[in-house]
């Protein structure tokens, strides 16, 4: 399935200086993504690849430096799942649908999609750490927003769920959507541009560690 187009204007990100518990993070960083692409966030623990999601999702705010996003265009994936853990994962994904305006039809592509249909009925406190992040993603897939913002998408995900993330991520990009990733794993998404955050020439590296 692949979403209506979005029309989307290139992110700018520049001069972007911020801070964690009074310690600088990130300095003098920019960048620019268009729509269509996939972006994956590299760097050791402590890098700073959290905090710069969390920017560009209006979630910190930023010391300095612009950028250039609306965070009503954003779909955020953190670390945690948010999945409360006594609704199925059909009522989950069927608040998220209606949330976002998606239709029944959606729905049903995505939980196929995601490999989800065999555990509408199963109660998310129940599943899995795979199957979380399978139906977290589905909840991002849902939201029909532009930019996804994804913080370890792929950790507990298998071989061929990752495949299956992989796919959702060029049909985002096919329909002009941008989709930003951090991560440790090898994501294999197919013509995905790389930033690594320990050799970007403006990171201060105060906080790897
Ligand atoms: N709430 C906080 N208070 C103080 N320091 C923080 C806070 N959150 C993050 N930090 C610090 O900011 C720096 C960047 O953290 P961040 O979570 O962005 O890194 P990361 O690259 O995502 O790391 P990881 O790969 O471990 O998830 C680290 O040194 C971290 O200890």
């Amino acid at each position: 399935m692949i979403p209506a187009a979005f029309t989307l204007s290139p992110i700018e990100v520049s001069s972007l200086r911020l801070e964690r518990g009074g310690k600088a993070v990130l300095t003098g960083f920019s960048l620019k993504v268009e729509p269509g692409e996939a972006l994956v966030l590299l760097g050791p623990n402590g890098a700073g690849k959290t905090t710069l999601l969390r920017a560009l999702g209006g979630l910190v705010r930023p010391l300095g430096g612009e950028i250039g996003l609306d965070p009503q265009s954003v779909a955020f994936l953190g670390h945690a799942d948010a999945l409360k853990p006594s609704e199925t994962v059909e009522q989950a994904l069927q608040f998220w649908a209606g949330l976002y305006g998606g239709d029944a039809n959606q729905l049903e592509d995505v939980m196929v999609q995601m490999a989800l249909a065999h555990l509408a009925r199963r109660t998310c406190g129940t599943l899995s750490a795979g199957q979380k992040r399978r139906t977290a993603l589905a909840r991002i897939a849902l939201s029909n927003r532009p930019v996804w913002l994804l913080d370890e998408p792929a950790a507990p995900l298998d071989a061929r769920s990752r495949e299956r993330l992989a796919a959702l991520v060029k049909t985002q990009c096919q329909a002009g959507g941008v989709v930003i990733a951090a991560t440790h794993v090898d994501l294999g998404w197919a013509g995905a541009r790389v930033e690594d955050l320990r050799t970007a020439p403006t990171k201060t590296g105060a906080g790897v560690g």
